[in-house]
Order: structure tokens, then C-alpha cells, then sequence
């Protein structure tokens, strides 16, 4: 890459509050210019911004599509710190010519720690539990009080045995479960390091005494989560959701925790993002929401802001990418 200050590349970073070794890291062999505001860059700002520059540094936050693209003119590489990427239109980049990185492994032991976490959160009450104590509803010690339900035993049921739901099930063998299973498009080969049989969809709806969602959200798995799909679950079954939120219906989760149809939820991910205050998810005992937080570690955003920007910079001076989305 030219050191020449003047051929310097333009990057536009879409946020105030990205870590600074990846602010570091670009600056040293390009301009950067950074959005100062408070929370997500406006769509106009961003549409501004990106109309100038080579590279974008951006968050799972901005909405990355044609009419963007349209006015990027110069764009050569896009990172985005995250490894989902369902809010770039991926073919559109394509189409283009412009690289696109995101954010893998890196995260994926954080995300897995805290879907584990969830896990046992909402199976074992202890938000509710925490309330309790605090408002006075902690009498004498009751046989039957705050129960919740053991991993050991269960069925486990994974949907998307990537590298997260792959770490997942890792981390749940020790708490022994009688059986793991999983979907995903197609059967895994390291399933068997964690010993899950590949079973349909129909399957792991009706048997899983906890579901976990660590997949992707795509066309095929948006909405998944409905009316129907409930249905099919187990009365007492607990889901899990740290992937994203759009993947199960809110409304029909709502009705299917309330009418006892399944047990409980854990989200670590909703829609919309964040969920206002009001909604009435949150009115339920029986339903655990956690601020989108999967990878929250900071040595993990540390490692998730550097990749970003080692995938811009790869793709500035015409190497390949670190972590290529294609
Ligand atoms: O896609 C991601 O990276 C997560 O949702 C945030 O870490």
C-alpha cells in the first residue's frame, strides 16, 4: 500500500466506540474519518460518508445494500465487526466488485460461554430467583419453590452446528445430557466429536427439552420460530436464542410462553433491537432477554475490531482477506 500521505486510502469507521487498536491499525496506512455521533451512524450520514471512501469499517447496525452501494463509487472492501452479516446485502457487493469480511472464530468461544450461560440462567430461574430475593418474595425454604429443570438427562437439541453450536454442545457435554441433536442444511462431520445425530427439523422440534438456536439468519430461517413451530415443541421445553432475533416470531413466542405451549426463553437477541421497554415479552417470568451481548468479552471485541480492520486493509492493497464472506 502507498505510504504516500496523499494516496493514503479513505476508510470511514461507522461508529464512535470501536476499540482503538483497530482504530490504530487503520490509521496506519490510511485516512480515517469516524462517525462522532452518539449510537448508530444515520442512514444519510453513512450514505454521505461511504460516497467518498475506499474502505468502510461498519457494525451489524448498518444496513449495507444496493441504494448504499449505489452512491459508494470508489468502495473496495467492506469489514464488518461481527461474523453474522444478514444486514449486507452480500449479492449486491458482489455484483460490485467490493470484498466483504467479517468476524469469525474469534468470537465464538465468548458466544458459546454465554448461550451456556443463558442457558442455565432460564432453565434454572435465576433471574426470577434474583428478583425474588430483592422483592421480598424469599419466605422459608419450600420443597417445591423456584424448580426449574436439569440438563442432565435431557435431550439437547441444536439448530446450526457451525462453530458456535458446534462449541456449545462442547461445553454441554460435562453437564450430561442423555442424548444431543442437531439440524443444520446438511449432516455435520464434527458432530460426531460431540457425539449429536443429525435430525430433521421435525424432530428436534418435538424431542428437544432444550433448543438452541446458534444459526444464521437467512431466508429459510427467519420467522422459523411461529405459531406452528411452537406447536410442535414440548410443553415444558426452554429455547435459546443467540443468534438473531428475527429467527423466531416475538408475537408468537409471547403467546406460546403465556398459554404454557412451551416453558421458557432465553434471548440474548430480539426484534427489533432493543426491545422497548414495554414490550410484553418482558412481563413473563418465564422469559430471560439479554442486551445482544454473545460476544461481549473485551479481549473478544479487541480481537473482532482488528480482524475488521485486517480484512480492510487486506482488500486495500489488493491481499487476500483474512475472514472473505466470498
Ligand atoms: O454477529 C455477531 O458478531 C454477533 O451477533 C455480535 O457479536
Amino acid at each position: 500500500m502507498a505510504s504516500n500521505a496523499g494516496k493514503r486510502p479513505k476508510v470511514f469507521v461507522t461508529r464512535k466506540d470501536v476499540p482503538q487498536n483497530a482504530i490504530d491499525l487503520l490509521k496506519s496506512s490510511c485516512e480515517i474519518t469516524q462517525y462522532d455521533g452518539v449510537g448508530a451512524v444515520p442512514r444519510a450520514v453513512l450514505k454521505e460518508r461511504v460516497a467518498e471512501v475506499d474502505g468502510l469499517f461498519c457494525l451489524l447496525t448498518d444496513k449495507i445494500d444496493g441504494d448504499l452501494l449505489d452512491v459508494a463509487k470508489k468502495l473496495k472492501v467492506i469489514g464488518t465487526m461481527s461474523v453474522g452479516y444478514d444486514h449486507i446485502d452480500v449479492k449486491e457487493c458482489q455484483k460490485r466488485g467490493v470484498l466483504l469480511g467479517n468476524t469469525p472464530d474469534v468470537l465464538t468461544e465468548a458466544t458459546a460461554e454465554l448461550t451456556v450461560a443463558l442457558l442455565l440462567c432460564t432453565a434454572r430461574r435465576l433471574t426470577e430467583a434474583a428478583d425474588e430475593v430483592r422483592n421480598g418474595g424469599w419466605g422459608t425454604w419450600n420443597p417445591l419453590w423456584m424448580c426449574g429443570k436439569s440438563l442432565q438427562g435431557s435431550t439437547i437439541g441444536i439448530l446450526g452446528l457451525g462453530r458456535i453450536g458446534l462449541s456449545v454442545a462442547k461445553k454441554l457435554l460435562p453437564f450430561e445430557p442423555a442424548k444431543l441433536i442437531y439440524y443444520n442444511r446438511s449432516e455435520q462431520d464434527a458432530a460426531a466429536t460431540v457425539n449429536a445425530e443429525y435430525v430433521s427439523m421435525d424432530k428436534l422440534l418435538s424431542e428437544s427439552d432444550f433448543l438452541i438456536i446458534t444459526c444464521a439468519l437467512t431466508t429459510e430461517t427467519r420467522q422459523l420460530f411461529n405459531k406452528k413451530t411452537f406447536a410442535q415443541m414440548k410443553n415444558d421445553a426452554i429455547l435459546i436464542n443467540t443468534s438473531r432475533g428475527p429467527i423466531v416470531c416475538m408475537d408468537d413466542l409471547f403467546e406460546a410462553l403465556s398459554t404454557g405451549q412451551i416453558g421458557a426463553a432465553g434471548l440474548d437477541v430480539t426484534d427489533p433491537e432493543p426491545l422497548p421497554t414495554d414490550h410484553r415479552l418482558l412481563t413473563l417470568k418465564n422469559c430471560v432477554v439479554l442486551p445482544h451481548i454473545g460476544s461481549a468479552t473485551v479481549a473478544t471485541r479487541m480481537r473482532m475490531a482488528s480482524l475488521a480492520a485486517e480484512n480492510i486493509l487486506a482488500g486495500l492493497s489488493g491481499q487476500p482477506l483474512p475472514a472473505s464472506i466470498y
